[in-house]
């Protein structure tokens, strides 16, 4: 798709992505856990408060650069959530597992989640998301509960005024950064 705002997406992404290899490269593995046990926390607080009987939580199992959802799978689990993470199929469309078993549970899985965890390379002041390109995340959370929070999870410094938006993209009801915490917007 070679419309401006595609174009726009790609050249953010691309300074995003660098930016997050140096932080990665820069950041020993103490500060890593620092950060996965500080998001853990504030995740686990806002589950607890505003969805405190959630059943099914939906978490990306994060890539070495992203902010590290480690602990907070442990966390969630340890409170007896039933933790799913995404699949990506060929399409890059996504189908869905429990964390602590290898069943494809199949694409409309997503709309057992109560609170949705989102990966994201930017957030804007809307709580419009920029992601990896794939339209992964548009497409599952079409299919999301009607009930269900989505919570993205960027660094400090992702959280902009603005991100290019197309027609298809929704907005997050929340974000969290480092030093920020978590932000709601709806
Ligand atoms: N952890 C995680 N899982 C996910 C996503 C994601 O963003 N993060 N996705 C979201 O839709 C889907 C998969 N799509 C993806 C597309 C591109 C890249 C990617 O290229 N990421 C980094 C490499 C990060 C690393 O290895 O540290 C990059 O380009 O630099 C990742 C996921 C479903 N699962
Ligand atoms: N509901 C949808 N059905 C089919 N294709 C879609 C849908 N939503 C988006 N796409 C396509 O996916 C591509 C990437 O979309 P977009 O840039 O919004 O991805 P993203 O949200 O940043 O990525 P991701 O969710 O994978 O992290 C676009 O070409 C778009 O047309």
């Amino acid at each position: 798709m070679a419309t401006e705002t595609a174009q726009a997406k790609q050249a953010m992404r691309r300074v995003i992505r660098a930016r997050r290899r140096e932080r990665r490269q820069q950041a020993d593995d103490n500060v890593w856990r620092e950060l996965s046990t500080t998001l853990a926390d504030a995740v686990l607080t806002f589950v607890r408060e505003a969805a405190p009987d959630a059943a099914c939580v939906a978490v990306y199992e994060s890539l070495d650069t992203e902010p590290p959802t480690e602990q907070l799978i442990t966390g969630l689990r340890a409170r007896q959530r039933q933790v799913i993470a995404p699949i990506t199929l060929p399409d890059k469309d996504l189908s869905w597992r429990d964390v602590a078993g290898n069943a494809d549970l199949g694409v409309d899985h997503i709309a057992a989640a109560d609170v949705i965890v989102l990966p994201a390379l930017a957030i804007d002041a809307h709580g419009m998301r920029l992601g990896q390109g794939g339209g992964s995340y548009d497409r599952a959370l079409a299919r999301r509960g009607p009930h269900a929070l989505t919570l993205a999870v960027v660094f400090d410094g992702e959280l902009v005024a603005g991100v290019p938006a197309e027609p298809h993209d929704l907005p997050v009801d929340a974000v969290w950064t480092p030093t920020g915490g978590i932000l709601r917007f709806a």
